[in-house]
């Protein structure tokens, strides 16, 4: 095989009370990636359409994704990347991490396939560095594994698959402001009462038994944030009318997805999740902020090849 196409995911990360730990797939929206081998030597990006982003590589979530795989796998050839990208940059549904994930992915399949998800995970997080300065991997396991995933270490990387519920559907609405994650973080502070770590501990452990036990009132008890939201929903206006828009149209929980400004909802059935969205859409159509939303399953299966 020397061409591969693929569709790389929007994820949602954190889930609430798991910051920098828990995120699911979603499946409805996503980047496209077209990922070439060629004799020569090295990494190029050739193309990135749908928004304006850095061709060149050291600049591109993609490039130096793609980079510590090449540099890792040495092979003879080299691999031309083209970006068809469908979510915004700083959108908080994983946007970097789709073209992190996406090319490592492809590239992993050309070579035929000697990396385990886990190795895919640790290269696409040098490239999720780039975006957010930081790395974590709660977008990047849930595109690369599929469903629910925790990750319970970066160093080094152990990511668990979490079980995913057959009727649980996502609704997100992205208000079209950018929040970078990099900002997202300056603002949180740097140490926190113990009170609040053992609400955000206590919730976790919950939610996980939750996706276990297929118990969805628990799931919902449990989609609480008492650590990061209070200061991150300050950047995402109208959080708390869409919050209780959500919550009063049947919605299990409702949260921040990633860093936002998108916000996410999860409900027990796909016609709760099309009322939650009409809700929501109602406290967006009051304002002069553009918006778009949709609903998805959750995707069990992550990246797909096309
Ligand atoms: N291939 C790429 N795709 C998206 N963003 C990229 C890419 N390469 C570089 N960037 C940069 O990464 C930043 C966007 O990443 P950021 O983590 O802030 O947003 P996000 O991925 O949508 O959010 P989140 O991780 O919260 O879901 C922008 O500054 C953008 O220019
Ligand atoms: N866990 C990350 C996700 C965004 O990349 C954060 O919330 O900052």
């Amino acid at each position: 095989m020397n061409e591969i196409k693929i569709f790389s995911p929007a994820t949602v990360a954190n889930v609430s009370c798991g910051f920098d730990v828990l995120g699911f797939c979603l499946d409805t929206v996503g980047d496209e990636m077209v990922i070439k081998k060629t004799q020569e030597k090295g990494i190029k990006i050739t193309k990135i359409e749908g928004f304006n982003l850095p061709l060149e590589v050291k600049k591109n979530v993609a490039g130096v994704a793609a980079l510590a795989i090449y540099n890792d796998a040495k092979p003879e050839c080299g691999f031309e990347i083209e970006i068809y990208k469908k979510i915004k940059p700083g959108s908080g549904i994983g946007s970097s991490s789709a073209s992190a994930s996406g090319v490592v992915f492809a590239i992993n399949e050309l070579l035929g396939k000697p990396y385990s998800k886990t190795q895919l995970s640790t290269f696409a997080m040098k490239g999720e560095a780039v975006a957010s300065g930081s790395e974590h991997a709660d977008n990047i396991a849930p595109g690369i594994f599929g469903g629910f995933t925790l990750v319970k270490s970066n160093h080094p990387l152990k990511i668990l698959e979490l079980p995913t519920p057959t009727n649980l559907y996502a609704t997100l609405i992205h208000p079209q402001i950018e929040v970078k994650t990099s900002e997202a973080r300056d603002i949180l502070p740097k140490s926190i009462p113990m009170e609040n770590a053992i609400t955000q501990w206590s919730n976790l452990g919950s939610l996980v038994h939750a996706l276990h036990t297929n118990d969805y009132h628990l799931l919902g008890d449990s989609l609480q944030d008492v650590i990061v939201e209070p200061y991150r929903s300050k950047l995402i206006p109208h959080y708390n009318d869409v919050k209780e828009a959500a919550l009063n149209n049947g919605a299990l929980g409702c949260g921040i997805s990633g860093s936002g400004p998108s916000i996410f909802s999860l409900s027990e059935s796909l016609e709760t999740a099309k009322k939650v969205e009409k809700a929501i859409q109602e406290i967006y159509s009051k304002t002069e902020i553009e918006f778009y939303t949709f609903t998805s399953k959750i995707n069990a299966d992550g990246i797909k090849i096309l």
